[in-house]
This record gives structure tokens, C-alpha cells and sequence, in this order.
């Protein structure tokens, strides 16, 4: 929590405007910031000083572990965070490669399990790495990334992390996550959990202990529409401790999280926070 207020301070005090074409808002930025979750010893990373929505950000990553492209199979399973970018967003509205409703083409997972070769067949990176992991191996390439320019087009959004990079010392899992463009106050809530909850539960399915998770920011961005919220309500408020994070534990091995894991298998305990703050979304 410290240093997710630094971040929300230094941006604050530091930041630099920036015009951002794209959404056609400011935003006030800095560049680098290093975040570390100790999941080892289960600091759970969540936002004390608003109400986070915990259990949609775990049901995103679970819907990217699967490879889902569509925003009705996140809505399916507790996460509405794809609605916007899959039916509000105009460019790719316009793209002929949108299937209809709800589509959001070649993203995230989709690249994550079926990344496509040049001869038609698919890459399924998720399932070598545990693989590998799960007979004490790392071959120091164990990095599932989503970030695959040759098909930006085929998709609603670049993905913002879009690459994770698993480290096998002895018997400890480590997990270092890198972020090219983050929305402060509304991803990094998210994407710290699920830094967090993806080494968890690799560590889980390969039968390795939990280490620390490395969580790596290009661009950090507050838009200018929150501003206000950030500098005046949240900001102003005093952090709780870290909540645990408790993951069933018959969850032991991919196709269990590819099949029957639902958001009931995980359960924060001693969540203490102060009241939410509804910041605006900017599509
Ligand atoms: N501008 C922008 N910011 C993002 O953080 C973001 C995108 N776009 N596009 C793709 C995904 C979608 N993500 C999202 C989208 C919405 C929320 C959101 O509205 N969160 C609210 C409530 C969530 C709920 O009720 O479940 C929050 O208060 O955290 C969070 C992350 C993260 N990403
Ligand atoms: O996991 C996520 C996904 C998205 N974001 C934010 C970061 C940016 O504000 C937008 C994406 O816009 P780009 O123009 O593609 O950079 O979504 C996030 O923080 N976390």
C-alpha cells in the first residue's frame, strides 16, 4: 500500500501533462515505477483507501488464463471491466475484424494460449511454462506475453501488462510483471492483484512455494477527469494493513483452472477499507 500511495503522490507533485490521442483527454504522467508484492508472505496488495472490487480483477485473470475474447465470457464468470472496449470503442466499432457484440479480437489470453505461427497452427504459452515449472525447470524463457504487434489490428486493446516472466530459484516461484500504460486510480488497483494472484496460483498448480512478484510501469497516468478524487478523497485518507488472500487449495493444476474454478475459491480475509470512489472510465 506504500508504495501504490508513493506512485498516487509522485504523480501527483511530479506528473507531467501529456495529450493522449487516443481518448482525447490529458493526462498527467510519469515514467518507471517499480512495485513489489511479497506473496510468500501473503501482503495482499488491495487498495485500502477506497473499496476495491477485488473479486472482478481475479475473474479478469482468470478469463485471460483461459483465453477468452469475448466480454460476455468475463461478464460470465463476475468481471464487466471489457464491456466498454469491446461495444463503446469506436475504432474498433469500425474494424472489420470485430466479429459482433461483445467481441474483443486477438487480446491478452487469446495470444496468451493460442498465439498464431505463420503456418496456421497456434503457441500454447501458458501450458509450456507450467510445464516446465511443474518438473523443476526453467529454461530462463519461461515468459507468457500477450504482446504481439503483427496482430495490434486484430484487436480492441493493446494489452497494458502484457508480459510475465516466471524464475524458478530452487524451490521458490518469482514472478516479474511488466506494464507499458497504467490508469492509476482504476488498472493499477486491478493489475496489482493480479500480479499477486498469478504467481500465487502458479506457484499452486506446479507444487513450488510463492516468492516475491516484481511488478514493472512505463507509463503511469492519472486522466484529468480523476484528478480531483485522487488529490482531494483519496489521497487524504489514511491506509489500512494488507488483507491474505486465500486460494482453495484443491485448485492443483491448469485444467482445474480452466475448468471449474469459479470466484468462490478465493476469499480475502481482514479487508478492512474506507468508502468507494466511483472514478470515470475513459474509453
Ligand atoms: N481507461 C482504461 N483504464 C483501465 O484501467 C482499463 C482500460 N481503460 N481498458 C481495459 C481494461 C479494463 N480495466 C478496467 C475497467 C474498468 C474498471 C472499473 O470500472 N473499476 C471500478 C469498478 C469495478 C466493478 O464494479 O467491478 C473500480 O472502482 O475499481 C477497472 C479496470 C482495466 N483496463
Ligand atoms: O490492465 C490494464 C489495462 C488497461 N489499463 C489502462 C491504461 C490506459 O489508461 C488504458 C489503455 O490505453 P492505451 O492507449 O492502450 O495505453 O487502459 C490499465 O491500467 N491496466
Amino acid at each position: 500500500m506504500k508504495t501504490y500511495l508513493d506512485l498516487c503522490r509522485r504523480l501527483v507533485d511530479e506528473g507531467t501533462w501529456v495529450e493522449n490521442e487516443r481518448t482525447g483527454k490529458r493526462c498527467l504522467t510519469v515514467i518507471n515505477a517499480d512495485l513489489e508484492y511479497d506473496v510468500g508472505g501473503n501482503a495482499f496488495p488491495l487498495i485500502t483507501t477506497r473499496k476495491s472490487y477485488w473479486r472482478a480483477a481475479i475473474a479478469e485473470l482468470l478469463g485471460y488464463l483461459r483465453g477468452y475474447s469475448s466480454a460476455a465470457q468475463f461478464r460470465a464468470i463476475g468481471c464487466n471491466t471489457w464491456n466498454a472496449n469491446a461495444n463503446d470503442n469506436q475504432a474498433w466499432l469500425a474494424n472489420p475484424a470485430r466479429k459482433g457484440e461483445d467481441d474483443m479480437g486477438r487480446v491478452y489470453g487469446v495470444q496468451g494460449r493460442a498465439w498464431q505461427k505463420p503456418d496456421g497452427t497456434g503457441i500454447d504459452q501458458l501450458r509450456k511454462i507450467v510445464d516446465n515449472l511443474g518438473r523443476g525447470l526453467d529454461d530462463r524463457g519461461e515468459i507468457l506475453t500477450f504482446y504481439n504487434p503483427g496482430e495490434f489490428d486484430l484487436g480492441c486493446l493493446r494489452p497494458c501488462m502484457h508480459t510475465h516472466t516466471f524464475s524458478l530459484l530452487g524451490d521458490t516461484l518469482h514472478l516479474t510483471s511488466y506494464q507499458r500504460s497504467c490508469d492509476v486510480p482504476l488498472g493499477l488497483n486491478f493489475n496489482q492483484i493480479q500480479v499477486f494472484t498469478l504467481l500465487a496460483l502458479i506457484a499452486q498448480v506446479t507444487g513450488h512455494k510463492a516468492g516475491k512478484a516484481y511488478h514493472k510501469i512505463v507509463n503511469a497516468h492519472i486522466y484529468e477527469d480523476q484528478l480531483e478524487l485522487m488529490k482531494e478523497v483519496q489521497l487524504k485518507r489514511e491506509p489500512y494493513s494488507s488483507p491474505k488472500l486465500h486460494i482453495n487449495p484443491e485448485i492443483k493444476t491448469l485444467e482445474d483452472l480452466e475448468t471449474w474454478v469459479t470466484l468462490d475459491d478465493f476469499e480475502i480475509e481482514g479487508y478492512r477499507h474506507h468508502e468507494a470512489i466511483a472514478y470515470p472510465f475513459s474509453v
